[in-house]
C-alpha cells in the first residue's frame, strides 16, 4: 500500500519542519543571557560558555563521618584484647579553621570538618569503644579557658586516609565542570554552586507566540457552555508543551474570521521567533489560518499520518521581521501528536535535551486495524504482562491521551495486526 499522491511522508514533513526552523536554531544557539543559578529561571536553562572551577571539591581535607581523626600508626596493635586508648585533643566542627593534631592524641572531628593538621585518618565515633562522644572541648571554644579532657579507646587499627575526603578529589581547579551546550538539571546547578559560581551565560529561550483558533472556542472557567461551543483544550495543552520543551510561550487567540488572526497577529509587539498555530486549516469553508496564511506563501497540505494529517508550514512577517509558523490541526489530539513529532525534537535540541524518544518494542494485548496509507500514532496503555492496549483512534479523545502511557507507532502498511504482535512504543505523559 502507498500513500495518496501529492500527500507527504511523515519523514519528508518533519524534514521540512526542520529545515524551516534550523536558521532560527543555529542564530538562538550562537546568543546568550545572564542567569542567577539560584534563580527559578535557571531550570532548564541551555548554557552557553562552559563553567569551569576556580575553587576545588572538597575544598580541602575533612572528615566524612563523625569521629576521632587519629595518626593511622597510632593504632597498628589496637584490638579487643589490646584495646588502645588515647586522650582527647581540641574538637573541629563544620566551618571551624583546621586545628592542631598532636601524634598519640584523638582529635574529635564531625562530619564535614577539616582534617586536623598531622592527622591522617578518621574513626567514626561508634566504631569506638564508647559509641557516643564524651563532653568535648570545640578549638574555638579555647578562649573560654577549657582544655579537653576524657579520651577514645580504639579496638581495632585503621587504614590511613580511612574517612577522609581529599581535597580536589570530585572536581580540581582548572576542570571543565559543565560544558558549553548542557542544560542545567538540579545536580549540575549543585556543581556549579558547589565551585562558587552564582551566575551563568545561557542561550536565551525561544519566545513562541501560540495563536488557537475557531468560533466555538470558550476561554476561563464558565459553567455552562453556549450551544455549539466547547472549552480551549488547545491553548493550556500546547502552551504547557512548549513550555516543558524550553519555550516561553505568548498567547492570542481568534475567531474564524481571517482579518481578525491576521490582525490579532500583527498586534502583537516584541520579539518572537515561532508562531505556532492550532485549528483552521484542513477542508472546511472557514478555513481560518489556511485562508489569512496560504495568501501570503504558508503551504498547507496533508501528511500521511493519523492523527496530524493536514499541517501548515512556512514564515510570516512578525514585529521584528520574517519568522517560522507552524500550522497545527484543531483536534486536540492532532495538535499535541503534531507538537511531539514535528517540533519537540528541534526544541529538545535547543534545550540540550535527548532528541530520541524513550522506545520499547511491546506485544500488542489485542488485535488492531489501522489505515495502510497512514502512519497511525495510537494511544496505548502498558498492562501489568507487558502487553499494550490501545484506546479509539479517534483525534478528538483527549480524556484516552490524558489516560495514556505510551504512543504506539502502526507503520504505513500496516493494515492489521494480530494480538501478541510487536510495535513500537513511545513513552508519553511522564
Ligand atoms: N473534508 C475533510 N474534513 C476534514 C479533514 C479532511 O481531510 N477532509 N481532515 C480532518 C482532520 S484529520 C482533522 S485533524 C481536522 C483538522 O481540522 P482543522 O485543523 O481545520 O481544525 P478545526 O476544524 O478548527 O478543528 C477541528 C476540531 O478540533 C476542535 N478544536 C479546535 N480548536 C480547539 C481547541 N483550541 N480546543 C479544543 N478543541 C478544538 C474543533 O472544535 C473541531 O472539532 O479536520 C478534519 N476534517
Ligand atoms: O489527521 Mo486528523 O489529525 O486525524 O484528526
Amino acid at each position: 500500500m502507498t500513500i495518496a499522491p501529492g500527500v507527504r511522508t511523515l519523514e519528508q514533513h518533519r524534514d521540512e519542519v526542520t529545515a524551516l526552523l534550523t536558521p532560527l536554531i543555529e542564530s538562538l544557539s550562537g546568543r546568550f543571557e545572564g542567569v542567577n543559578l539560584a534563580d527559578p529561571d535557571a531550570l532548564g536553562r541551555v548554557l552557553a560558555t562552559a563553567i569551569t572551577a576556580h575553587s576545588p571539591v572538597p575544598a580541602f581535607d575533612n572528615s566524612q563521618m563523625d569521629g576521632y581523626a587519629v595518626c593511622a600508626a597510632d593504632l597498628l596493635r589496637a584490638s579487643n584484647e589490646n584495646p588502645v586508648t588515647l586522650p582527647l585533643g581540641l574538637t573541629a566542627a563544620a566551618g571551624d579553621a583546621p586545628v592542631v593534631h598532636a601524634s598519640r592524641t584523638a582529635s574529635p572531628v564531625m562530619t564535614g570538618a577539616a582534617i586536623p593538621v598531622g592527622a591522617d585518618a578518621v574513626v567514626p565515633v561508634e566504631a569506638t569503644m564508647s559509641p557516643e562522644f564524651p563532653e568535648l572541648v570545640r578549638a574555638v571554644e579555647q578562649t573560654s579557658g577549657r582544655t579537653p579532657a576524657g579520651s577514645a579507646t580504639f579496638l581495632e587499627p585503621v587504614t590511613h586516609g580511612a574517612f577522609v575526603r581529599f581535597a580536589a578529589e570530585d572536581i580540581a581547579v582548572g576542570d571543565t565542570v559543565l560544558d558549553a551546550g548542557t542544560r542545567l538539571t538540579p545536580a549540575r546547578i549543585g556543581a556549579a554552586a558547589a565551585v562558587g559560581v552564582t551566575r551563568a551565560q545561557v542561550r536565551p529561550r525561544i519566545q513562541v507566540l501560540l495563536c488557537a483558533t475557531g468560533d466555538e472556542l470558550t476561554h476561563g472557567a464558565q459553567t455552562t457552555l453556549s450551544q455549539g461551543h466547547i472549552y480551549d483544550a488547545n491553548t493550556p495543552m500546547l502552551a504547557a508543551a512548549l513550555r516543558e520543551l524550553g519555550a516561553e510561550v505568548r498567547v492570542v487567540r481568534t475567531g474564524d474570521n481571517p482579518d481578525e488572526f491576521l490582525r490579532a497577529l500583527h498586534g502583537v509587539t516584541g520579539e518572537y521567533h515561532l508562531v505556532v498555530t492550532s485549528g483552521g486549516i484542513s477542508k472546511g469553508a472557514y478555513e481560518v489560518v489556511r485562508a489569512a496564511l496560504a495568501p501570503l506563501g504558508v503551504w498547507f497540505g496533508s501528511v500521511a499520518m493519523q492523527p496530524g494529517g493536514p499541517q501548515g508550514l512556512g514564515e510570516i512577517d512578525s514585529s521584528s521581521g520574517r519568522v517560522p509558523v507552524l500550522c497545527f490541526p484543531g483536534n486536540p489530539v492532532s495538535s499535541l501528536l503534531s507538537l511531539e513529532l514535528f517540533l519537540a525534537p528541534t526544541l529538545k535540541g535547543l534545550a540540550g535535551r535527548s532528541t530520541t524518544p524513550d522506545i520499547a518494542h511491546l506485544p500488542l494485548a489485542h488485535d488492531v486495524d489501522s489505515p495502510p496509507a497512514k502512519h497511525q500514532i495510537r494511544r496505548g496503555s502498558v498492562n501489568s504482562d507487558g502487553t499494550v492496549s490501545l484506546s479509539g483512534p479517534g483525534s478528538h479523545l483527549i480524556g484516552d491521551l490524558a489516560a495514556a502511557d505510551v504512543l504506539v507507532h502502526l507503520p504505513v502498511g500496516l493494515a492489521h495486526a494480530e494480538a501478541g504482535t510487536t510495535v513500537e512504543t513511545w513513552r508519553f505523559n511522564d
